[in-house]
């Protein structure tokens, strides 16, 4: 199975970003992956609903929304009206993950929850059966363009063997320094979803880049 590419726009040109969102349409990119930083989760403001509307009025494919908030609860329903299809969580900013999950699933859409770093796959055990996606960030989350953790492999390959017994249809999405010389590793490990922002918008070519992480090896991973 080719893996699903998520572009992160956080990398765009925000001085054009119909432009870019035009590309992704174009490119084999299946999902639209959208950073949303609150400045007290993470160290950054990134931006908020209106983007997301304007970014959704051009983009044919689904959007990926990460947040990187704190109280995401707050926000769940404002998120699905301007276009969210996935929405993630951060597993460090619920006191009541279940609760949450359940309440992004009964506004139609697909529920993720993302790892920091330091959060070990295991705490998930008991509420994996009821995600669509974990999300593992790779790098600490606030910032595109950093360097990739190499402990992520391991947990990936946790997360994998979880996944095997408990929910085999679940994304395991990787965020963060992901490119096209460990997008294969990635892959080997478990990861099925990979999102990419420097890589693919820093790129010359960025549908070409794209097309690069769809098409990596598929020999390998139907072996
Ligand atoms: O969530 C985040 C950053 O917090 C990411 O989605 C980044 O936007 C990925 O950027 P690159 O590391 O691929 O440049």
């Amino acid at each position: 199975m080719k893996p699903i590419i998520s572009p992160s726009i956080l990398s765009a040109n925000f001085a054009n970003l119909e432009e870019d969102i035009l590309m992704l349409n174009k490119s084999e990119a299946e999902l639209i992956h959208v950073d949303v930083m609150d400045g007290q989760f993470v160290p950054n403001i990134s931006f908020g609903f209106p983007v997301i509307a304007a970014v959704k009025n051009f983009a044919k494919k689904p959007l990926d929304v990460h947040l990187m908030i704190v109280e995401p609860d707050r926000y769940l329903k404002e998120f699905k009206a301007v276009g969210a299809d996935i929405i993630t969580v951060h597993y460090e900013a619920c006191t009541h993950l279940h609760r949450t999950i359940q309440a992004v699933k009964e506004l139609g859409c697909k529920a993720g929850v993302a790892l920091n770093p330091h959060t070990p796959v295991v705490l998930l055990k008991d509420i994996l059966a009821d995600l669509d996606m974990v999300l593992i960030m790779t790098v600490n989350p606030g910032f595109g363009g950093q360097k990739f953790i190499e402990h992520s492999y391991q947990k990936i390959r946790e997360l994998k063997a979880m996944a095997n017994e408990l929910n085999p249809d679940l994304m395991i999405e990787v965020d963060g320094g992901v490119n096209t010389h460990n997008s294969l590793a990635l892959l080997k490990a478990g990861a099925n979803v990979l999102v990419a922002g420097n890589a693919v918008f820093g790129s010359s070519n960025p549908m070409h880049t794209i097309a690069e992480l769809r098409n990596i090896s598929p020999d390998i991973l139907s072996a």
